[in-house]
């Protein structure tokens, strides 16, 4: 029915006259239609034996329920037929009326997770008893969907209505013990005790010892109902401010407000109904999309399907304690590995220590570690200013400036001093990883780990290959990436790799549209308006203008025909403007980091286009907002375009995760060929093609966005199956 997962559900019961009924599907225990139904007919069945007196609902392996599955999401959209698309079957015929409804009383044992749906069903039954790490939330808004199974209306009777719109709001799950305090759980035990713990609790419902609990008609936790319509008209505003192209949030929230105003089954016949509206959105593909891309991009063919086993990496070193060495190495020892931090003398290493240390600090002043849990992570940073223990470092990570003779000899002293096992990693941004192992006869463990700035925080990881980096070392980077949290992307070895390559033309074609007459301001406030964190000028602000420069030129030499060669940025600079470092670049910055338009500016705009000998052009002064997001992204599709065709990215989802994770492109679009997708490829050529014609090379479309358009295939689809659409 849409989802081609193998769920199932059993149903033992026990002498105690308790059946327990258990969700396997693994490796979530998701909520498939074969595991509804499962839930449905097992419950039909308790309920129909006179043996049994009470029900306990748990998941297999661990783990109560990720939720429903979101592979159905696809069919559902689709409009497959069937009783799964009547509105409020889940929720009212199934969770209400069968699981709360029923004369039975039943008990769910929450392990691991308790996630959407899966939170839904154990809000549905009349207890819940929980280990304390398990994980309870309801994060189907980051799916673009909203709760559907009831949790617009159980979670706010459990726990009230402001932390419910916390919960919903932010899709963050609480743990256990929390969720005991809130009153979302009746007790926590130890996984080893919680299923007879919520057997004997359920017989003390049947013999009247314990309450039984139907949550869909409490009141207490429920304000007053002046003070909810006040708390959700904050809430609606909050929504708005923080995701102005989001629908999907006012709809949650809509459907709580009818249950608190009209009553909790008014409310579930509105939830059934917007969660049909959110399902269908744009909003709620683009972001299934990017959870399915962003799991898979750990998978990499040639590569993760070779059943190779990840070495333990037991412990790292970095060389470099610069912004950048020092945010990776706060990463690592986040995660718990012991780290080496060198440096070439006693004030740039105790620098590099000190950087890692505010790093930490900064938690602990946010209230996200403790003093205890700080000593502990910096105990596992050791500074050093030679090689000698390196003897046992299972990984190398360089982080030092962008020169090719340095990496060069540090990579032959690595050769030297590390074990023959260990992996060379390279932080670089720019320089070819083929030349840095030049010196070496090791190229088969040289790799690229391209964090992004500030490491610690960002959660890409680029992990670059050359033609000769063995799969097992790919494999193990992998492991480590996964470990510290980031979301890994394997790609290859070329100038800027894929993440900074394809986004170089975002300032580019700003540039080039400001110095033709287009307004500085107003690019920025449309990106943004789009979506993005901030515009390109913003943006080249706060990456600073030395770096901004330095990244550029490197671009122009590797790819002079089609780079838009403006002197704006570098006359700026002569000027003393760097970026938000000196306060001053393309706009100007009061202590607080706030920035405002420079009225100076004109004049180095002026200057720059007597350089480029760009004249202005009426239309472009005076673009539509959708005409300048097209300008300013079109040239990074048609890059990204050239980086599937080149093989530097294995599939275009792994640069929608790119996009999403690196440079911050809304992950509500899907990422960026998803949403080029969205407009067509041909259409995305006619006008490049039309630009190109009137504004030089810097948007002519390549070859790759060339062939989709003649075809008409999408630029997201494998090569093969484009051609077969021919
Ligand atoms: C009507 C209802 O209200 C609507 C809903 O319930 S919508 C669903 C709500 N649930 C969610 O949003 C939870 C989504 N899942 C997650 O956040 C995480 O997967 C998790 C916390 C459950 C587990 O995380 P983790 O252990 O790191 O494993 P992770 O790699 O993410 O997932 C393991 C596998 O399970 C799959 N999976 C996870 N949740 C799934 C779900 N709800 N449906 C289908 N597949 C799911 C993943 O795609 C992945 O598959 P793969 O191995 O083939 O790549």
């Amino acid at each position: 029915m849409g989802s081609n997962a193998k769920g199932r559900v059993v149903l033992e019961v026990g002498a105690d006259g308790v059946a327990l009924i258990t969700i396997i599907n693994p490796p979530v225990n998701s909520l498939s239609f074969d595991v509804l139904t499962g839930l449905k007919t097992s419950y039909e069945r308790a309920l129909r034996r006179d043996d049994v007196k009470a029900i306990v609902v748990t998941g297999a392996n661990g783990r109560f329920s990720g939720g429903f599955d979101i592979n159905a999401f696809g069919g559902m959209q689709g409009g497959q037929p069937g009783e799964y698309s009547r509105p409020g079957y889940v929720s009212i015929e199934i969770v209400t009326d069968t699981l709360e409804a029923a004369k039975k009383p039943s008990v769910a044992a929450i392990d691991g997770l308790a996630l959407g749906g899966g939170l839904e069903i154990a809000m549905g039954c009349h207890a819940r008893i929980s280990t304390p790490s398990a994980q309870l939330g309801l994060p189907e808004l980051q799916l673009g969907v909203i709760p559907g199974f009831g949790g617009t209306q159980r979670l706010p009777r459990l726990v009230g209505l402001t932390k419910s719109l916390e919960m919903m709001l932010t899709s963050k799950a609480v743990k256990g013990d929390e969720a005991f305090k809130l009153g979302l759980v009746d007790a926590i035990v130890s996984p080893g005790e919680l299923v007879s713990t919520a057997r004997r609790w359920a017989l003390d419902i049947v013999e009247y010892k314990k309450p039984r609990v139907a949550s869909l008609y409490k009141t207490d936790k429920l304000e007053p109902l002046g003070e909810a319509r006040e708390i959700l008209k904050f809430a609606r505003a909050q929504a708005r401010k923080r995701a102005p192209n989001l629908k999907h949030p006012l709809l949650c929230i809509d459907a709580i407000e009818e249950g608190i105003v009209s009553g909790p089954r008014a409310g579930l016949l509105k939830e059934a109904v917007v969660f049909q509206e959110a399902l269908h959105s744009d909003t709620c593909k683009s972001l299934v999309h990017v959870f399915f891309s962003q799991r898979g991009t750990s998978k990499v063919p040639g590569v993760t399907d070779l059943g190779l086993v990840p070495r333990r990496v037991k412990k790292v070193a970095i060389i470099g304690g610069g912004l950048m060495g020092s945010g990776i190495a706060t990463a690592l020892i986040l995660s718990n590995y012991p780290v080496i931090l060198k440096e070439v003398n006693e004030k740039f290493l105790q620098a590099g220590i000190g950087r890692v240390r505010a790093n930490l600090q900064s938690r602990v002043k946010k209230g996200n570690m403790t003093q205890e849990k700080f000593e502990k992570t910096i105990s596992l940073l050791k500074g050093v200013l030679d090689y000698e223990s390196f003897k046992d470092v299972d990984l190398v990570i360089e982080a030092v400036v962008e020169n090719v003779s340095l990496k060069q000899q540090i990579f032959a002293d690595l050769e030297k001093y590390c074990p023959r096992h260990c992996i060379l990693a390279s932080n670089t941004s720019t320089i070819d990883l083929s030349l840095i192992g030049d010196k070496t006869k090791s190229q088969d463990r040289i790799i690229g780990a391209h964090f992004f700035s500030p490491a610690h925080v960002m959660p890409l990881l680029e992990i670059v290959r050359t033609k000769q980096t063995s799969p097992q070392v790919i494999v193990d980077l992998l492991d480590v990436g996964k470990r510290i949290k980031k979301t890994p992307i394997v790609v290859g070895n070329c100038t800027g790799f894929a993440v900074n390559r394809m986004f170089f033309p975002y300032t580019q074609s700003a540039l080039l549209l400001v110095e033709r007459g287009a307004n500085l301001y107003q690019i920025d406030k449309v990106i943004t308006q789009f979506g993005m964190p901030m515009g390109p000028f913003r943006l080249a602000d706060l990456v600073g203008f030395g770096v901004a420069i330095a990244t550029g030129t490197q671009f122009v030499l590797n790819f002079p025909e089609r780079t838009y060669k403006s002197m704006l940025i570098p006359l700026m600079q002569e000027d003393g403007r760097a970026g938000e470092t000196t306060k001053k670049g393309f706009y100007l910055y009061d202590d607080k980091r706030r920035a405002k338009p420079d009225p100076e500016l004109p004049k180095y705009i002026e200057k720059a286009r007597g350089i480029s000998g760009a004249a202005i052009d009426p239309k472009l002064a005076k673009l539509s907002e959708k005409d300048i997001v097209e300008m300013v992204f079109f040239p990074v599709v048609n890059e990204a375009c050239r980086v599937l065709a080149e093989g530097i990215a294995v599939k275009s989802a792994d640069l929608d995760i790119a996009a999403v994770m690196g440079m911050g492109f809304p992950p509500y679009r899907g990422g960026l060929i998803f949403w080029a997708d969205s407009l067509g490829s041909k259409y995305i050529y006619s006008r490049l093609d039309a630009w190109s014609k009137m504004y030089g090379e810097f948007y002519k479309p390549c070859a790759y966005l060339a062939e989709r358009a003649a075809k008409g295939a999408p630029l997201s689809a494998p090569v093969n199956q484009a051609k077969s659409r021919l």
